[in-house]
Order: C-alpha cells, then sequence, then structure tokens
C-alpha cells in the first residue's frame, strides 16, 4: 500500500505543471512520422507531457471534405521530393514505397491503427514503441501494415511478448477497441483538425491546434519553450 501511494505520488509530481500536448496521428502519414520522432525528442527538453492518440486519417478526411495530398497530381511530384528533404533534415529513415498509392488508398490504415488502440488499452508503455516499428516498417521497409505477420514483427520490435500480441490480436477485434478509435478520430475532428498531424496544445484548458511537422517553432513559440532544432540533443537515439 506504501509503495503504492509513493508511485502514483512521483506519477502526480513527474506530470505536474507541464504543459499538456495530444499529439494525433495516423501511421499512414509519413509527415506525421516527422512530427512523432520530433515530439518524442522533445519530451527529455521541454516541460511537456505527450499524450499519443492513434486516429484514422480516412475519417479525419471522410468527417471533413478533405483529401490525401497525394491525389492533387502536383502535390503527389511535390511530396515526392519534399518527403525526402523532410527525412534528411528530421534524421528519420524514410524511404518511398513502391507503391503508395495502393498503400494509401487500396489498403488504409484501418488494421494499424486498431492494432495501436490495442495496445493503448492493454499495454500503453508500448505504444510509442509500437508506433515507431509501424512507420519503419510501412515507411522505411516498404512492408504492407495491414498484415497479421507484420503487425506481430512490429509488436516484437517494440517489446511485446508472444502472449501479450495474440491478446492484441483479440482485443482488436473488440467492439471497445473500434469505440476509441473512432472516439479519439471524433475527437480530433472536434478540434478542427483536417490532417496529420494534429498537434494540440491545452493552453490553460483552451486547445490550440496546430497542424504539421513544420509547426515546430510556432508551437515552441506558443508554449514558451525554445526550439532548437529537429535533433536538440546530439545523444537522442538515432533510429
Ligand atoms: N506541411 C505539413 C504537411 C503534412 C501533410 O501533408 N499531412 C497529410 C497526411 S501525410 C495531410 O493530412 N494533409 C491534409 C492537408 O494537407 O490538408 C508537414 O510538413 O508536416
Amino acid at each position: 500500500m506504501e509503495i503504492f501511494a509513493k508511485r502514483l505520488m512521483a506519477t502526480a509530481t513527474s506530470t505536474l505543471g507541464k504543459k499538456k500536448i495530444d499529439l494525433f496521428y495516423d501511421v499512414l502519414s509519413p509527415y506525421t512520422w516527422f512530427a512523432f520522432e520530433t515530439l518524442m525528442r522533445y519530451k527529455n527538453h521541454w516541460n511537456i507531457e505527450v499524450t499519443l492518440k492513434p486516429m484514422l486519417l480516412a475519417g479525419v478526411n471522410q468527417a471533413t471534405g478533405n483529401k490525401p495530398p497525394g491525389l492533387v497530381p502536383n502535390k503527389a511530384i511535390y511530396m515526392n521530393s519534399d518527403l525526402a528533404r523532410c527525412a534528411t533534415y528530421f534524421n528519420v529513415p524514410f524511404k518511398m514505397p513502391e507503391d503508395p498509392f495502393e498503400m494509401i488508398m487500396v489498403k488504409g490504415s484501418l488494421i494499424p491503427n486498431r492494432f495501436l488502440t490495442a495496445i493503448d488499452m492493454l499495454y500503453p508503455e508500448h505504444l510509442e514503441a509500437a508506433s515507431r516499428a509501424l512507420w519503419i516498417s510501412g515507411w522505411s521497409r516498404g512492408e504492407d501494415f495491414t498484415q497479421p505477420a507484420i503487425l506481430a514483427k512490429a509488436g516484437q520490435t517494440a517489446g511485446l511478448s508472444k502472449d501479450q500480441l495474440l491478446k492484441i490480436q483479440e482485443h482488436m477485434t473488440h467492439q471497445a477497441t473500434k469505440d476509441r478509435l473512432r472516439a479519439y478520430t471524433d475527437q480530433a475532428i472536434q478540434y478542427g483538425a483536417f490532417g496529420s498531424p494534429t498537434i494540440i496544445y491545452h493552453k490553460n484548458g483552451s486547445p490550440q491546434l496546430f497542424f504539421g511537422s513544420d509547426r515546430f517553432p510556432i508551437l515552441a513559440q506558443e508554449i514558451g519553450e525554445e526550439w532548437r532544432g529537429p535533433q536538440p540533443n546530439s545523444t537522442d537515439s538515432k533510429l
């Protein structure tokens, strides 16, 4: 009981006074990978508490009437070179998959999002590593992360045991998991999301929305922290 009280106190103290940030994200979005890694690096440098919230980008697009930028031919051409430049800037091992159209428009991200949602519900301490493993799988190795074997491999990379992965697989089919994914997607839309990444800074209880991996200098200004580029510490782990 005493240990429990001590741990509770430690958790409360460690999050006390921290600026609250939500990252609404879909691993189907390569730009979101850059934002995710940057926020994870800054967790150790800024006085922030980041909550990871997997959401379905297709649901956001449907609700807002937005569409994937790759559907505008000139944007698709632009993104092809811009993503490569950004990958160097953010030091993320992005590699364009062979058929991004099939990946985004045909296969989508319902399955990987349910996988991440189930992990968040059952083993939240593995969510960050599992999200990273899925981005590496889809947007670095060109793997199909809608396939159970690829999900299992990503889960193992994230430190989940075979037994835990079986529970996750089962949990993915539960209504509660589907409802949670929808709830986070709806929450993002209510905050005003129209794409991924959507970063919400809760400024004295008032949500401020930032869209994109290119908003960090502005986010830093608004939260009163210093932007020191995408790698605030040269000892930050390299992917
Ligand atoms: N300028 C943003 C672009 C982010 C972006 O294009 N995200 C896509 C998904 S990969 C999206 O949701 N776009 C919606 C929109 O541009 O309206 C960045 O650098 O991160």
